[in-house]
């Protein structure tokens, strides 16, 4: 297990400047997702851990050692991609251990690895079959088995299911999870979907532009987003201009009672963020007596296990998400209230 450090990393690419500066600590056996759109870094900051590319500044550091200038095949990384790359003319097992072959590990050690990680893996019935033969989650599977029987030190993943549909994603994703835990290797994996990060990643660096936005557990990343950029990349439907006093933010649509120890703000102003599913929709105003917001229903989206509520307060579009148990109607008069403590504030800076 291996832990990776990245110190004032930056990289450009002749006047082009793609990471502007990176710190980045990646505990040893902790699986981290490098998040952010189409063109943020995220894959260039995965090469340079990789050496793949050389920083233009700063360090990369495994273990406390300086790797900068270390090459890609000293490194003892493993790199998993979007595309396979199988060798289409070599079974299963000759892909899984080519690897092996051409560092020319003696022949008896092969086969015993071979077992280990088609085991691992779950490939063992694949074992004879070529790649043309295999679903796209299973091939991905053979790529991560080939990288594995290397025993790197760090497992690096550059939108790996990218290719596959949307169910054989969330296995994959599982498959990942699982794998990385019971081997307790440490894991980057660059995406650019913010469910998959969370859905896998100890810790989340969001990369906006050439540099660190956020860096996070799933959780926190979510219910307390640095900034609006991030509540929006994020999900977050619910974001109002606010003004905040004495620990209360006004709104268009009424004051909300802030919870000071859950955010502390000061006087100002700023944004609230209220996450869709932390929000009660209540049809008479009897049930809650603070954070009280009167409304109306103006759109429903049902998703099935969960429905979506459009509603109207005071010019102010706010959704509400709940489990359709229930179904509240179009045009219906609510209240929509939410505690305290589940209200972030995002301030705008002095
Ligand atoms: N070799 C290169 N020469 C010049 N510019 C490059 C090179 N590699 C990457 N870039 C630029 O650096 C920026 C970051 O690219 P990078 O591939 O790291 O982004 P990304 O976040 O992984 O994007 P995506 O999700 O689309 O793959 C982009 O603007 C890209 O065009």
């Amino acid at each position: 297990m291996t832990k990776v450090q990245l110190k004032g990393v930056r990289k450009e690419f002749g006047a082009f400047t793609a990471i502007s500066q990176i710190d980045l600590e990646i505990a040893s056996g902790e699986l981290v997702a490098l998040l952010g759109p189409s063109g943020c870094g995220k894959t260039t900051t995965l090469r340079m851990m990789a050496g793949l590319e050389v920083p233009t500044l700063g360090q990369i550091l495994f273990d406390d050692e300086d790797v900068s200038e270390v090459r890609v095949q000293d490194r003892n990384v493993g790199m998993v991609f979007q595309r396979y790359a199988l060798f289409p003319h070599m079974t299963v097992e000759k892909n899984v251990m080519f690897g092996l072959k051409v560092r020319g590990t003696p022949s008896d050690e092969i086969k015993r690895r071979l077992e280990e990680i088609l085991d691992v893996v779950q490939l063992d019935q694949f074992r004879h079959r070529f790649p043309a033969q295999l679903s796209g989650g299973q091939m991905q599977r053979v790529a991560i088995a080939r990288t594995l029987i290397t025993n790197p030190s760090v497992l690096m993943m550059d939108e790996p299911l990218a290719n596959l549909d949307t169910k054989l994603r969330g296995e994959m994703r599982r498959f990942i999870r699982d794998l990385q835990q019971r081997l307790g290797i440490t894991t980057v994996f660059v995406t650019h979907d913010q469910v998959e990060a969370m859905e896998l990643a100890d810790r989340v660096a969001v990369i906006f532009n050439g540099e660190l936005a956020q860096y996070d557990a799933p959780d926190a990343l979510y219910q307390r987003p640095n900034s609006i950029e991030i509540a929006d990349f994020m999900g977050a439907s619910n974001i109002f201009k606010a003004q905040i006093t004495g620990g209360i933010a006004r709104t268009a649509f009424g004051d909300l009672q802030l919870d000071q120890t859950v955010c502390q703000v000061r006087d100002g102003s700023g944004h609230v963020l209220l996450r869709a599913e932390a929000i009660d929709l209540l049809l008479s105003d009897a049930d809650a007596d603070q954070n009280l917001i009167a409304g109306k229903v103006t759109g429903r989206e049902f998703f099935g296990a969960t429905v979506n509520y459009t509603v109207d307060c005071n010019g102010e579009a706010i959704t509400v998400n709940e489990q359709s148990r229930r179904m509240v109607d179009v045009g219906q008069d609510v209240w929509l209230t939410i505690q305290p403590q589940r209200i972030w504030v995002i301030q705008n800076p002095v």
